[in-house]
């Protein structure tokens, strides 16, 4: 078994063994609490540019199935986990873990103490760090000083989304998804209702969105700083009370910007499929999965047209906002799950209603 480093900025080094591909890599480091859903995770477009760690201490025991996949090829920089499961026990398994990551390039490092890890992410918040073989020859002094003054990449937008737009169709309501890094279980979730979806690049215009007479636009997840994203904020803005919208993590923090909302970057971000989320209007709280690093300042929203409609429990961060005047609602948070738990699957069903509603008052006016 071959011996591998994670040697983060700060200068700290983990030695365990080598899984996955071979390839050295860099990246942020984050860690998830999920105890389940490590191929949903390591399959989501968010996490591209970052190297995940997972808290819960045994990865891979059911393996790798055709079915679980959030993207057709992952875009994480590598994974770390406590112990490797190298014999996967699954009806559906089709392979290992190991043999997955080996066939997509992604290196991983197992056998480290994964709780240390987060304790120092949690107290110092994001790291970078380089993941390498551990050759006699490495010279982590020199190695520590390249990360520290390395840029955190931020667009990752263009890497993810779409070159080109292409349908889903359907016979429902017409859905333009803006793909800005979108997980499979956004559209599942849309054909599940019978949406006739057309999938478009994170680039393209207002103009070209509204000639395809959408009913509705969904504005998807996606890695990176929000701010970055510049074009799907412009986009958003030409769209505003135009069309009902519903966004979900990105597509949340970039409609919030759109309507002069800030983010900010959370000290070391909420992942995981456990995270406690209250409905300001119900009352209700729902447990949700999340994957972000960034949030909207709620002290922003008062010089908006928007409200807040949820909060997170944990750390009181804005987890959700409407529009006061259009037909606009966005999350923070996973409705589609994949991984995590369903409840705030309705959410949905919410935005099918929200079409439903405004076809019905043009359809008075016409
Ligand atoms: N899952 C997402 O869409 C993440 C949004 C953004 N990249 C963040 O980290 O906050």
């Amino acid at each position: 078994m071959k011996k591998r480093l994670l040697i983060l900025e700060d200068g700290t080094v983990f030695t365990g063994t080598a899984f996955g591909s071979e390839q050295a890599s860099q990246g942020e480091v984050v860690f998830t609490t999920g105890m389940t859903g490590y191929q949903e995770t390591l399959s989501d477009p968010s996490f591209y540019g970052q190297i995940v760690t997972l808290t819960y201490p045994l990865i891979g025991n059911y393996g790798i199935n055709r079915d679980d996949f959030e993207s057709i090829a992952p875009a994480i920089r590598g994974f770390v986990v406590r112990e490797l499961a190298d014999q996967p026990s699954n009806w559906r398994s089709d392979m290992t873990l190991d043999e997955y990551l080996t066939s997509q390039n992604i290196p991983g490092i197992e056998g480290i103490d994964t709780r240390k890890l987060t304790r120092i992410i949690r107290t110092k918040g994001a790291v970078r760090a380089i993941l390498t073989e551990a050759d006699a020859d490495v010279d982590v002094e020199k190695i520590v000083a390249e990360l520290q003054n390395t840029p955190f990449i931020t667009h990752h937008v263009r890497e993810v989304s779409p070159k080109a737009a292409y349908p889903s169709p359907g016979r429902g309501k017409r859905v333009v998804l803006l793909d800005f890094g979108m997980k499979h279980g956004i559209l599942r979730e849309l054909n599940k209702r019978d949406c006739d979806v057309i999938v478009v690049p994170y680039n393209t215009t207002a103009e070209q969105i509204l000639a395809m007479h959408p009913d509705g636009i969904m504005l998807s997840n996606g890695p990176g700083n929000p701010e970055d994203v510049t074009e799907g904020i412009e986009t958003i803005k030409g769209l505003i009370g135009k069309v009902p919208m519903f966004g979900i993590c990105l597509g949340h923090q970039l409609f919030s910007l759109a309507c002069g909302a800030k983010s900010f970057k959370l000290p070391f971000g909420h992942r995981g499929g456990n995270h406690p989320v209250k409905d300001l209007r119900t009352g209700r709280t729902d447990l949700t999965s999340q994957n972000h690093g960034y949030a909207i300042d709620i002290e922003s929203l008062k010089d908006t047209d928007l409200e807040l409609t949820h909060v997170a429990l944990n750390d009181g961060t804005c987890e959700g906002v409407r529009h006061k005047k259009y037909p606009v609602f966005t999350v923070q948070y996973h409705p589609e799950a994949s991984p995590g738990p369903e409840d705030s699957n309705h959410l949905f069903d919410e935005f099918i209603e929200m079409m439903e509603k405004e076809a019905a008052k043009e359809n008075q006016h016409a």
